[in-house]
């Protein structure tokens, strides 16, 4: 609800008034544990539904929940501008990873959290945690868990300021493709919609959050996959210049592989060539990723 009263305050900035439409995805109710087959999309195909049968003309995602696979029937209009990228340590009177007693039990769903927790702290207990934010806050109040591991973005945008918290650094816990990025996807075939919707693209975003997302669809990670990747943007007026950093994972923690790599472009008129080149980018990565034997991990993870 924060980001659709968000994307619609942005948009009404731009002369364009909207209308809201609340919605419960299986995300905010599927409390069973993760499974890949049934959840693939799970925040955001009730949003995509509300597409498909004219219950909306506009869909905000957090684009991490967005699954990579193209979609014909919608168009990514815009990638909004990023919010904080990082993850955040969660306990309920402010303690680092390290002040956790040993064995402590620590809720996240997320393979990519678990394996960066496990090489930090092969001792913790992990245990598998579900819903929106707010019910994920709940359980480690009612003392289920000693430390939950929620991205910033979500705690910012809800302005849960009392909630106490240690940042990890982007080298202890990478985040995750997309993470802190609002997703805005319109109807294919509606200009006008599109035409709108997209003036609310910021380029750096959509220029890093594709390098990342590529790395994910080129090694056909999906959503459960221990996959990280950060990639940042620095645009001047004639120049790009692109850095990512990505690691795929054993979900133990035992085994990791990383690559950065890096591009430079020309920043021009041409949009859609940039953000092919940022897609190379990814796929460059994928590339060093598959030869270092990164389907084997991604494999052993399912
Ligand atoms: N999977 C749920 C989800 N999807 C996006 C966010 C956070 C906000 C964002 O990354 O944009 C969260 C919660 C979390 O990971 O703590």
């Amino acid at each position: 609800m924060w980001q659709a009263h968000y994307v619609a305050a942005k948009l009404l900035a731009c002369g364009v008034e909207t209308t809201l439409v609340p919605l419960v995805s299986g995300g905010d109710t599927d409390m069973r544990p993760i499974d890949g087959t049934r959840q693939v999309g799970l925040f955001t195909k009730r949003i995509q539904q509300a597409l498909v049968d004219d219950e909306a003309d506009i869909a905000v995602h957090s684009l991490k929940d967005l699954p990579t696979a193209a979609d014909e029937r919608f168009v990514l209009a815009a990638v909004a501008e990023r919010e904080t990228v990082t993850d955040s340590f969660v306990t309920l009177d402010g303690k680092s990873l390290s002040d956790l007693a040993e064995g402590a039990k620590v809720g996240t769903g997320s393979t990519r959290r678990v394996a960066q927790l496990k090489s930090l702290r092969p001792d913790l207990e992990i245990l598998p945690i579900r819903g929106n934010v707010q019910t994920r806050l709940s359980k480690l109040a009612s003392g289920e868990f000693a430390a939950i591991v929620l991205a910033e973005a979500g705690l910012l945008r809800l302005e849960m300021d009392d909630v106490k918290r240690v940042s990890f650094s982007l080298d202890e816990m990478l985040p995750a493709p997309g993470q802190g990025a609002l997703g805005i996807e319109v109807r294919a075939n509606e200009p006008v919609v599109l035409e709108a919707v997209s003036k609310l693209d910021d380029l750096a975003t959509r220029l890093s959050v594709t390098t990342e997302r590529t790395i994910l669809a080129a090694l056909h990670g999906g959503c459960l996959a221990p996959i990280a990747a950060y990639s940042q943007a620095t645009m001047s007026n004639d120049q790009v210049e692109l850095t990512v950093k990505a690691r795929v994972m054993s979900v133990d923690g035992q085994q990791r592989l990383e690559e950065t790599a890096s591009a430079s472009f020309a920043n021009d008129s041409d949009v859609t060539g940039m953000v092919d080149k940022a897609a190379d980018l990814g796929r460059q990565v994928a590339d060093r990723f598959r030869e270092a034997g990164a389907e084997a991990l991604i494999q052993s993870a399912r």
